[in-house]
């Protein structure tokens, strides 16, 4: 029988091989991601998508920053919303006609100590040089081993996701429904109860958690680079992690096995819903069809 499904893609699943985020390479990107989502909707599912949006939210951000002379800059929340809606198109014409994208806010709290450690990686990839300029702008820019200098930015815990009510409604009317791109555009509620957009990033995996709980999904697929979740990546003796519990992976997790900036945010994600009394898968892309079935990838369950 069919399960409501919600898929986490990264970024990264929608740009070039070599993170080239041309609009070609994002659109070839997108339509081979969504021919797996398309085998799942085959199989029954109801999926719901949601999408990150580090690679192409970078870029958007520095494009600002290198045309401030002549355009007014734009704030980074405004550069999510505008992702929501490019990434969310290329899907939505992937997927065909039953399909929707809800431009999403994620509440977050002013107060999230995050807004003073800027820790999520953004944009493409520069040399020491070149980060070093950047920094001299007052950015923060950090190191990543054999790949070069990306730049960070704050990257607050979500809270809610605010518009899950519209991607609710347009499940029920039949859509797959494209919710919380990149997270969600980060947003505070002040004293008056008004919303406002926050420069940040919401971690796509931490806000694909929260909105598996608002759109009662029972399986939550966080899709990545590799089939499964690994105790001893890039060691000489790798150990794939198939079905396990919450407990199990969270003393793992506990114990440093998963990297910060990779799999750490999806192991998180996973326990965190897996804990609420869902199931989360964390397969590659192209086990997202069977990933419903437990029998790929890493299976987490209370
Ligand atoms: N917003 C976000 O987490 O995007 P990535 O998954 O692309 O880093």
């Amino acid at each position: 029988m069919g399960e409501r499904v919600l898929v986490a893609l990264g970024g990264n699943a929608m740009t070039g091989p070599d993170g080239s985020a041309s609009p070609g390479d994002q659109r070839r990107a997108v339509e081979g991601a969504m021919a797996h989502v398309t085998a799942l909707i085959g199989r029954g599912h109801q999926v719901t998508v949601t999408h990150g949006n580090g690679p192409q939210v970078g870029n958007l951000l520095l494009k600002n920053q290198l045309a401030a002379d002549v355009v007014p800059p734009v704030p980074l929340d405004w550069c999510g919303a505008q992702t929501q809606a490019t990434i969310g198109t290329l899907i939505l014409n992937a997927l065909g006609e039953r399909a929707a994208v809800v431009v999403t806010r994620t509440l977050v709290d002013a107060a999230d100590p995050a807004f003073g450690h800027p820790v999520k990686p953004i944009g493409r990839y520069f040399d020491a040089a070149q980060a070093r300029r950047f920094e001299r702008l007052g950015q923060t820019w950090r190191e990543f081993p054999g790949r070069g200098w990306r730049r960070v930015v704050a990257s607050p815990e979500p809270l809610e996701i605010l518009d899950a009510p519209a991607a609710l409604a347009l499940m029920a009317a039949g859509y797959t429904v494209v919710v919380a791109g990149g997270g969600g555009v980060p947003v505070v509620r002040r004293p008056d109860g008004t919303l406002a957009g926050v420069e940040a990033v919401v971690d796509k995996d931490a806000a694909a958690a929260v909105l598996a709980r608002a759109v009662r999904a029972d399986v939550l697929i966080i899709a990545t680079d590799v089939p499964a979740a690994v105790v001893g990546f890039g060691t000489a003796d790798p150990r794939p992690i198939g079905r396990i519990t919450a407990a199990e992976l969270g003393r793992l997790h506990a114990a440093g096995h998963f990297a910060g900036g990779s799999m750490g945010p999806k192991v998180a994600a996973a326990l965190r819903f897996a804990v609420s009394g869902g199931r989360a898968v964390i397969t590659s892309l192209e086990h997202i069809g069977e990933a419903p079935s437990g029998r790929v990838g890493t299976v987490v369950e209370g």
